[in-house]
């Protein structure tokens, strides 16, 4: 049986993978995770005025070179109320942190290096010319590109979109991946399995991850080993004009497993189907029209692991994000042994050596149906095809579960 390797299957789903471009305006707080689809501008020029810096004294510098210079306070500059007047010889006006800087000032004098007399200050520092002043535009200017199409939005990039007076931002729409769970045995999580009976837990993991690649979700639920449910539900999915399908389950060569037959019937066509890898052997790839189907295996680490290696990225692509880096070196904390064709991704944990080598330690047992062991795995040890035997200690390449998480 030819099994495709891991790298070229990748590369030939994400080489016919095209970005979303259709665009959306949203509100600012919806447009956080988000890609944005055209320049933005600034609205206004940022800061609008001469402004403080300090909570202080705005003065001339050339009636306080020296400490001992006596100004006469004349008025108050507060942020959001400004100093109508102008600044003449020997005067001063109160001046807070943001506040416009009055007209004859040049200068910026912190109200710890003054000492107040009666009707005015008297300054304790020496004034250097322009200190404690941002000059008009320090940040930007009305009509200068900010934020560039493609880029990001996050925290500081919404940050300065707001501080630009946008109240909307152009976007790429998300893509939407439709997930379909298929078994007879499946039910929903807080169900009560009758003794042949599982609860249906993959669609919750791969939601996640696509939720966390930049797609919206659309669930269709659970079906029957059935060709009639399954088409069904196929056709929910391309009337509501989705990116992307992904099928849980049903994937492999057994009596009732319907999947890719009932996609094919649907109209599927196939790009291939069985990946040299362990797990995640059975995952098929094809495409109904401009959809991408995405066949993913039953057992739960098999579906997880084949949504690491091919659903994020292909996501990614889609909202125009670049690939997450997952792969890391580290050292092997004990030795694995000579692979077969199959690459394989071992679940193991990684913790860090007295001299602070993170080393990655493999669990005993592997099977693809453990879910407790993959949620205790910070990573997977990647053992391409035909690898020799890894001594403890070697380096060790790694696929990182948590990358973010890694200092
Ligand atoms: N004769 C062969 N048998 C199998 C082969 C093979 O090559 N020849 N491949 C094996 C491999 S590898 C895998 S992986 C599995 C995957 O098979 P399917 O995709 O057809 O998965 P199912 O049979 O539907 O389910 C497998 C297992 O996972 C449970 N399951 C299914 N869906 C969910 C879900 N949404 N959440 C949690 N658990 C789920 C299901 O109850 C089964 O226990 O095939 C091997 N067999
Ligand atoms: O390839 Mo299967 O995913 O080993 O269990």
């Amino acid at each position: 049986m030819s099994m495709l390797p891991v790298a070229e299957a990748q590369d030939r789903l994400l080489s016919r993978a095209k970005p979303v471009r259709t665009i959306e305006t949203v509100a600012l707080p919806e447009a956080e995770g988000r890609v944005l689809a055209a320049d933005v501008k600034a609205k206004l020029t940022q800061p609008p005025f001469d402004a403080s810096a300090m909570d202080g004294y705005a003065l001339r510098r050339d009636d306080a070179p020296e400490p001992g210079a006596k100004l006469r306070l004349i008025g108050t500059s507060s942020a959001g109320h400004g100093f109508e007047g102008v600044i003449g010889k020997g005067e001063t006006v109160r001046i807070f942190t943001g506040a416009p800087v009055p007209s004859g000032a040049d200068s910026v004098l912190l109200q710890e290096d003054t000492e107040k007399i009666e009707g005015g200050i008297c300054t304790t520092f020496p004034v250097r010319l322009g200190q404690h002043i941002r000059p008009r535009g320090q940040d930007f200017v009305e009509g200068e590109v900010v934020l560039k199409a493609g880029t990001a939005l996050d925290f500081s990039r919404l940050t300065v979109a707001a501080g630009m007076n946008h109240g909307t931002l152009e976007v790429w729409r998300k893509p939407v991946v439709a997930l379909l769970a298929t078994g007879d045995e499946l039910l929903p999580p807080g169900s009560l399995p009758g003794p042949a009976q599982i609860i249906a837990s993959s669609t919750f993991g791969i939601a996640a991850l696509a939720r966390k690649a930049g797609a919206e979700v659309f669930d269709l639920g659970i079906v029957p080993d059935d060709k009639a449910a399954i088409s069904a539900a196929i056709g929910r999915a391309m009337q509501a004009e989705v990116d992307v399908i992904v099928t849980l389950g049903g994937a492999s060569v057994g009596d009732h497993d319907l999947v890719q037959a009932t996609l094919l019937g649907s109209g599927m066509k196939l790009d291939f189907w069985r990946i040299a890898m362990r797990p995640g052997k059975p995952l098929m790839v094809g495409s109904l029209g401009e959809v991408h189907v995405l066949g993913l295996p039953g057992n739960p680490v098999s579906s997880l692991v084949c949504g690491l290696l091919f659903l994020e990225p292909l996501i990614r692509k889609l909202a125009s994000f670049p690939p997450v880096r997952r792969n890391a070196t580290v050292e092997a904390a004990a030795t694995l042994r000579a692979n077969d064709q199959r690459q394989d991704y071992v679940r193991a944990t990684l913790s860090r050596s007295s001299s602070g080598v993170l080393a990655a330690k493999p669990f005993v047992k592997q099977d693809s149906s453990m879910m407790k062991i993959f949620a205790e795995a910070d990573c997977l040890i990647v053992r391409p095809p035909y690898a020799p035997e890894l001594r403890a200690g070697s380096p060790c390449p790694v696929m990182l579960l948590r990358p973010d998480l890694l200092d």
